[in-house]
């Protein structure tokens, strides 16, 4: 069983969407309130304003923020004007990004420290314990962070991780968690990401430690994004999305 009454399902949008895509959300926004799920998508920080603005059950997050409040960075998002668009939580360390800007720990940490500064909650992914502990900071406060266990070579792959090795690696996070806040760490979040699909979703959110999904591809479109909510709620759901009356 999930370890929460209300799992969540993060879409990590990347460098997808459109301001039509978001429109394409608005039905299931209306809806998202009677799911038993928590729903949150992260679209390009171009789109975060409109997102705001078209969308209320549906939480918005950026995909990444600088670990400087300002300055002179070219390209770069803060945590402010990430913020001010309207996002309420920010993704740090995914492995797309770390990619790009190659950031070291103590980057990472500095990122998560002026992401909670400006108001906004933090989803962190890492890949394994010792890339958790060497980015957190110890005084991280915990009930605005999450965790997303994203195997590197499960992202944009045809396979999700196996359900024996999400569960290992979550029991193994929550375990380094608990080392740093004892037992309070049980209200951090563990998400998994890489993969996940419709087809997938629900074993997934059924595993042990697995407190809900970052998807990526299976965000897009519209109706790809309602067939997965489907499938995550199919055993707690009074009614499937697609079934629900208009
Ligand atoms: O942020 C999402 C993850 O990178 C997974 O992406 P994917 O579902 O396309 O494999």
């Amino acid at each position: 069983m999930p370890r929460r009454a209300v799992p969540r399902i993060v879409a990590n949008w990347k460098m997808r969407g459109s301001t039509a895509a978001i429109d394409a959300l608005v039905d299931m926004d209306r809806r998202a309130v009677t799911l038993p799920v928590a729903l949150a998508i992260c679209p390009p920080a171009t789109l975060i304003a409109a997102a705001r603005a078209r969308l209320a059950a549906i939480a918005i997050g950026a995909q990444d923020v600088h670990g400087a409040p300002d300055g002179p960075f070219t390209g770069a998002i803060s945590a402010g004007l990430a913020a001010e668009a309207g996002a309420t939580f920010t993704i740090i360390g995914h492995v797309e990004s770390r990619a790009r800007t190659h950031p070291t720990p103590a980057d990472l940490a500095a990122q998560i420290r002026t992401a909670l500064s400006a108001g906004l909650d933090v989803l962190l992914c890492v890949g394994d314990v010792a890339d958790l502990l060497a980015c957190l900071p110890a005084d991280t406060a915990f009930r605005r962070l999450s965790i997303a266990y994203e195997p590197p070579w499960a992202i944009g792959g045809a396979d999700a991780a196996p359900i024996a090795t999400i569960s290992a690696m979550h029991d193994a996070l929550r375990t380094a968690l608990a080392t740093l806040w004892g037992d309070a760490a049980d209200d951090v979040p563990i998400l998994y990401g890489g993969a996940v699909d419709a087809g997938g979703a629900a074993a997934i959110l059924a595993a042990p430690q697995v407190d809900g999904v970052l998807i990526g591809r299976a965000s897009l479109p519209a109706a790809t994004f309602a067939a997965l909510v489907d499938a995550a709620t199919v055993s707690a759901a009074p009614l499937p999305l697609t079934e629900l009356p208009a």
